[in-house]
């Protein structure tokens, strides 16, 4: 034969061979372009690309989820509600809401085991997925009900699973401004369903933003309703050990070591951990009782640690707690939402191990997605209307303590309105743009500008509020506690009906004369120039000119985590194994 020439054979199998050398190559292509997928929170489907996937998504699956000739019916849709007065409309709301509390639940992992193929438990876990987002849309086809803007996106979830089936003891980290806001009954049920010895330990953190006597309260209200807490102060635990010498007078040090009341204490980094290795190992003990279980922990967690697990909402502080718990910066901290991403594995002994869970926003009814975004769940990026959302501040907090801490006069109500009604959104901030300078390029005040600072002051904490438990208010006594969760609390006083002018008066000024007294002591709270005195901040507000008043470039995040497969089930961990700080606890 001569050379060159090739046979039928030949070329087939060159044929062959090059087909293998393409497959491969896109192959690749494909899972390098999922690796560099960017896990992203999901809330709203605004823009287009996330319509398509979804709708992609929901394609997909229909058939499985719909036989042929089933036809969804809509079983929750109630009579027109037209002729309704807005006070009719919202004790309905308020009705449907209770009876539809129930399927208010986040999403449930389908059974797995470590036989599954990876193909297998993703299309599982998709289907039981989309299954979920089903049964919340068909909630929302009742016109009574308004859902919250929630995580739509599945591999967030699927980070909240694994910690949750990790961890001994889950820690969901509340904002204590509004701990009732930030928590999720259902989330500590579906940790109870996994297993009946897991329990939740609510860390009430930002304490340092609480008055001690609210903190009293709460904890009565914790006790009451049998839930298990802790109030903290991450801002604070980093201070002390960053060595930051803290004003003597500061309200949240005088009260904590005044203080022997366990229960109002603000823990400190020490306390804390020996109080979640202490809760953890309970647990695990009680299990062992149980079950033949010997204490086998799964993927990179020493064999006798015990596993904590932080959740919650995003902005809570959960990345500013395990900086402080671990005693450096190991996790990004910024006061955008939702920045961390993945979930972090962090073994701070032998015995003790940390599990960081990205922000989730959990499914709720009612709030409005400006309430989420003064609530510091939502970027104040997705702020479109600036009125709307300022609305919601000067809903909250009182005008008197609106104009201290901004050194503004807002325009007095007109003589036919009811004298204590909140300022409006449009004079608030054009009182604010007034005083700053605050001018766009059409020559109109600058709205955007001074919403996004008003909503970031209030969300920071130097436009002080606080919620009261239900049923309870600043003025009464210890003893009077009082479960009706009727009554209306601090921020609904505001929000009422407008033609009360009595209660409506009476309920202000007793919360103008608490955050009075917050603000005294947020007056003399100089740590890590996070909350500068409310003097010290309107001389510089007023002495800068308005020019120099830019957006503080965000902190990037620690980006030094390894990545790896640990358990087989398709998920990336991130393990920082560097054992820290082993000192307090290894008594
Ligand atoms: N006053 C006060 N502010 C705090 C405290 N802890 C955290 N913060 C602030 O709250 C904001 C959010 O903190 P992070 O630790 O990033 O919150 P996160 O829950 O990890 O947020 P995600 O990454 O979105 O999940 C930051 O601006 C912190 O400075 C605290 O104890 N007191």
């Amino acid at each position: 034969m001569p050379k060159g020439e090739k046979t039928g054979l030949g070329r087939a199998l060159v044929k062959h061979h090059n087909q293998m050398v393409q497959q491969s190559k896109e192959k690749g292509k494909y899972y390098r372009s999922q690796e560099k997928k960017v896990l992203e929170s999901v809330t709203e489907v605004s823009d287009i690309e996330a319509v398509i996937e979804q709708a992609d998504e929901a394609y997909r699956l229909y058939s499985a989820l719909n036989p042929p000739g089933k036809i969804p019916i809509n079983l929750d849709s109630t009579s027109s509600t037209d002729e309704m007065t807005t006070e009719e409309r919202r004790k309905q709301q308020k009705k449907e809401e209770a009876l539809h509390a129930s399927s208010l639940r986040i999403p449930r992992r389908p059974p797995w085991n470590a036989n599954m193929s990876v193909e297998e438990l993703d299309d599982n876990e998709r289907r039981a997925f989309l299954e979920w987002r089903r049964s919340l849309a068909r909630l929302e086809e009742n016109e009574n009900l308004v859902l919250t803007p929630f995580e739509k996106n599945l591999d967030i979830w699927r980070q909240l699973w694994r910690v949750l089936e990790r961890s001994d003891l889950l820690v969901m980290v509340v904002d204590a401004r509004d701990p009732l806001f930030y928590r999720c009954p259902d989330l500590e049920a579906y940790a109870r369903e996994i297993d009946e010895h897991k329990r939740t330990l609510l860390l009430v953190n930002k304490a340092d933003l609480l008055p001690h006597s609210v903190r009293d309260k709460w904890a009565k209200y914790f006790h009451q309703h049998g839930i298990l807490f802790v109030f903290w102060s991450a801002k604070a635990a980093t201070a002390t050990l960053e060595g930051k010498k803290l004003n003597p007078s500061f309200g949240m040090q005088s009260s904590q070591h005044e203080t022997s009341d366990a229960d109002t204490k603000i823990y400190g980094r020490d306390e804390l951990l020996v109080r979640l290795q202490f809760e953890a190992e309970e647990i695990v003990s009680m299990r062992s009782k149980s079950t033949s279980d010997n204490g086998v922990v799964a993927g990179n967690v020493p064999a006798h640690s015990v596993v904590v697990g932080f959740v919650g909402y995003p902005n809570v502080g959960k990345s500013s707690t395990i900086n402080a718990l671990v005693g450096g910066k190991k996790t990004g901290v910024t006061s955008t939402p939702g920045k961390t991403k993945h979930f972090q594995t962090l073994i701070i002994s032998e015995k003790l191990t940390l599990c960081d869970c990205p922000g989730l926003v959990f499914p709720s009814f009612t709030s409005s997605r400006y309430e989420m975004i003064a609530s510091g769940v939502l970027p104040i990026d997705r702020m479109t209307e600036q009125r709307e959302a300022v609305q919601v501040v000067a809903n909250r907090v009182p005008r008197s303590v609106i104009e201290d801490v901004y050194r503004i006069s807002l325009p007095k109500p007109k003589p036919y309105e009811p004298q204590s009604r909140a300022p409006l959104g449009v004079e608030f901030l054009r009182s604010y743009c007034a005083s700053r300078g605050y001018v766009a390029s059409s020559g109109l005040p600058d709205e955007t500008r001074a919403a996004r600072q008003i909503l970031k002051d209030y969300i920071d904490g130097k436009l002080p509020h606080f919620e009261m438990p239900p049923g309870i208010s600043e003025n009464e006594d210890d003893g009077e506690y009082d479960d009706d969760d009727d009554e209306l609390s601090s921020s609904e006083i505001n929000e009422s009906d407008e033609s009360d002018d009595e209660d409506v008066s009476v309920g202000e000024h007793a919360l103008e004369s608490r955050l009075e007294h917050v603000l005294s002591d947020l007056n003399s709270f100089d740590v890590d120039n996070g909350l500068a005195s409310a003097k010290v901040a309107v001389k510089e507000k007023t002495s800068s000119a308005p020019h120099k008043q830019h957006k503080k470039p965000q902190r990037k995040k620690d980006r030094s985590w390894r990545i790896r497969d640990s358990e087989g089930d398709g998920m990336p961990v991130r393990v920082f194994q560097k054992p820290v700080n082993r000192g307090p606890l290894s008594a």
